[in-house]
């Protein structure tokens, strides 16, 4: 019980600076239903005692205190209603953009190690709980107990007995509701991740499916996602069977507790202790007190299954960000190059060593190419510079400065990296580019674009550089592409230019513009290019073979 309680305490303390506003309102909500409620079951005792008696006196009086209540309750509510959302919305916003600007300072490996359909449904999966739990869970959750203390009040003043024995038999469906809460969540977490290993599986055939055709992988492929969707159907299925359970037994609590009202009501109005009045008032207060102790028990279990996932997103929020640190200092008095590797040890979490004392050295506006076998670790010597990743050993530089000093911003300020297959968001062409700086003028595009031989076949495509580029670019080619990516390295006009060659693919053509285009770019810079073609060593004044470094 302690520590469902403190589950509930931690999960409003995360509402920072609207917690107080939140509860204030949730509180005054649950009594401005309460008071609506109570109000319409006391009039007709009121109308039935009078007429059954014959004494009209005070009537009248008493109508006119209840009409007064039921309208400051209405009017309570409504002005309750529209603060309590008010806070739910400004909380929501924050945790999406907390959400958001998070991810972008997760670590590159975070991404690299996480399948992205799953992170993308676990994570949209649990915002939306979150934000449940705050818009309704709470208030179906705590309303009626609002709703429930506020109706045993005029309850007892009616009659004391018949009060006490349906707040017995209340207390016994609260506690059998309660006993389920934690198979409730167990099959809501379950479900969660069956649902999120579904997607990751839509996902794979959605991004792969070329290649899913070329080897015809439908079946091995089909085969995954039916597995996936049966374990989902699974769990799903038994977060029903576990719901219409306690469905069916608040059910029989309903019927219960009418026979048990009805027939101790029957005789105590036959031995003339109470009057058809409140009998009728005790019904209504006590379906009232019936319906606030099945729903705080049904809305108690689903409350947890709601804090399971803002737990989730609290434990991703907590998550260790992204730093730049270099493990080794450099002495002083040391000859400066512009980038320095030295004794740079690097292996990826529990794999091979991929980088051993590794050295390099690149004086200002020189050119290198770095030339090595397939997996040698071309690519990542990038990664390491661009403070993707952190050196296990040794000491990284640019003009004398080590990596961690920078800081990520700087750091990335100063380089224009262009992968082997650059990043393309859906949009225009001039969108695509303006990545390079935002501040750009469409003349600076044109410019960047006419630099990386990009501006003639951008001007032969339906409206130029306002095409729609397609998901993910697929709607140019790679060579374009690229053209592309080396236009915005342009705009951007860092003095570093990494550039991870990929011109293999390309036929003879587009790998003349595409290597035209990076000489321009590396005029009067320093650039790393990894090739693996002549034609891409031409373009450099020194060459890294990281086979004979390592
Ligand atoms: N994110 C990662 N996690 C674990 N291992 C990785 C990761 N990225 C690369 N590797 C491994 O590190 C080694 C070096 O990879 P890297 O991409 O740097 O090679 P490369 O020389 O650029 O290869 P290529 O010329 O084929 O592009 C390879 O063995 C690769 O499998």
């Amino acid at each position: 019980m302690k520590h469902y309680l403190s589950q509930i305490k931690e999960a409003l303390d995360y509402l920072g600076k609207e917690k107080r506003l939140y509860l204030v309102f949730l509180l005054s909500l649950g009594l401005g239903y309460s008071g609506m409620a109570i109000t319409i079951s006391l009039i007709p005792q009121v109308l039935i005692d009078a007429s059954v008696s014959g004494n009209y006196e005070h009537m009248k009086e008493k109508l006119f205190l209840y009409a007064g209540l039921f309208f400051m309750s209405f009017l309570t509510s409504i002005l309750s209603q529209y603060i309590y959302r008010r806070c739910v919305l400004r909380f929501q916003a924050g945790l999406r953009r907390s959400v958001m600007e998070k991810k972008t300072r997760l670590p590159v490996s975070y991404f690299e190690n996480s399948h992205s359909g799953e992170f993308l449904s676990q994570m949209i999966y649990d915002i939306n709980k979150a934000e449940e739990l705050y818009r309704s869970k709470y208030k179906e959750a705590f309303n009626p107990i609002v709703a429930l203390i506020t109706s045993v009040i005029p309850m007892f003043l009616l009659d004391h007995t018949l009060t006490m024995l349906l707040l017995f038999i209340s207390l016994l469906c609260v506690l059998a509701n309660a006993a389920f809460s934690e198979r409730v969540k167990t099959a809501g977490r379950l479900t969660a991740g069956a649902s999120a290993k579904l997607s990751e599986r839509s996902t794979d055939i959605l991004s792969g499916i070329l290649t899913i055709k070329e080897y015809q992988l439908n079946e091995v492929l089909s085969g995954k996602f039916r597995t996936a969707n049966k374990e989902y159907a699974g769990n799903a299925l038994n977060r029903e069977k576990i719901g219409a359970f306690l469905e069916a037994m608040n059910s029989g609590f309903t019927v219960l507790c009418s026979i048990v009202f009805l027939v101790a009501g029957s005789v105590m109005v036959q031995s003339g202790k109470t009057t058809y009045g409140t009998l009728v008032a005790l019904m209504n207060l006590e379906s009232s007190i019936i319906w606030s102790a099945l729903s705080a028990g049904k809305r108690f279990p689903e409350l947890f299954d709601n804090i399971a996932s803002l737990e989730r997103i609290q434990s991703f929020l907590t998550m260790e960000e992204e730093v730049i640190h270099v493990p080794d200092r450099l002495e002083e008095n040391q000859n400066q190059s512009f980038i320095e590797f030295k004794n740079v040890d690097f292996s990826y979490k529990n794999n091979r060593e991929v980088l051993n004392h590794f050295n390099m050295q690149i004086n200002q506006n020189e050119v290198a190419v770095i030339t090595g076998r397939s997996g040698c670790g071309k690519s990542t010597i990038f990664k390491l510079l661009l403070g993707f990743y952190n050196a296990d050993k040794g000491y990284i530089a640019i003009d004398g400065k080590s990596l961690e000093e920078y800081g990520a911003n700087e750091l990335r300020q100063m380089i224009a990296y262009i992968p082997q297959r650059p990043y393309l968001f859906y949009g225009t062409i001039e969108k695509n580019i303006r990545f390079g700086n935002p501040q750009a003028s469409f003349e600076q595009i044109v410019q960047a674009a006419k630099a990386a031989c990009a501006h003639d076949f951008i001007m032969e495509l339906p409206g130029g550089y306002d095409y729609v580029v397609g998901d993910k670019g697929s709607k140019l080619s790679f060579g374009q592409r690229q053209r592309i990516a080396i236009a915005r390295a342009f705009l951007k006009d860092a003095p570093i230019i990494l550039f991870d060659e990929a011109t293999s693919g390309l036929d003879y053509e587009s790998e003349r513009f595409v290597l035209q285009a990076a000489e321009q770019l590396i005029q009067n810079k320093t650039a790393l290019i990894i090739s693996h073609r002549e034609s891409g060593v031409r373009l450099c004044n020194r060459k890294i073979e990281i086979s004979s470094v390592r």
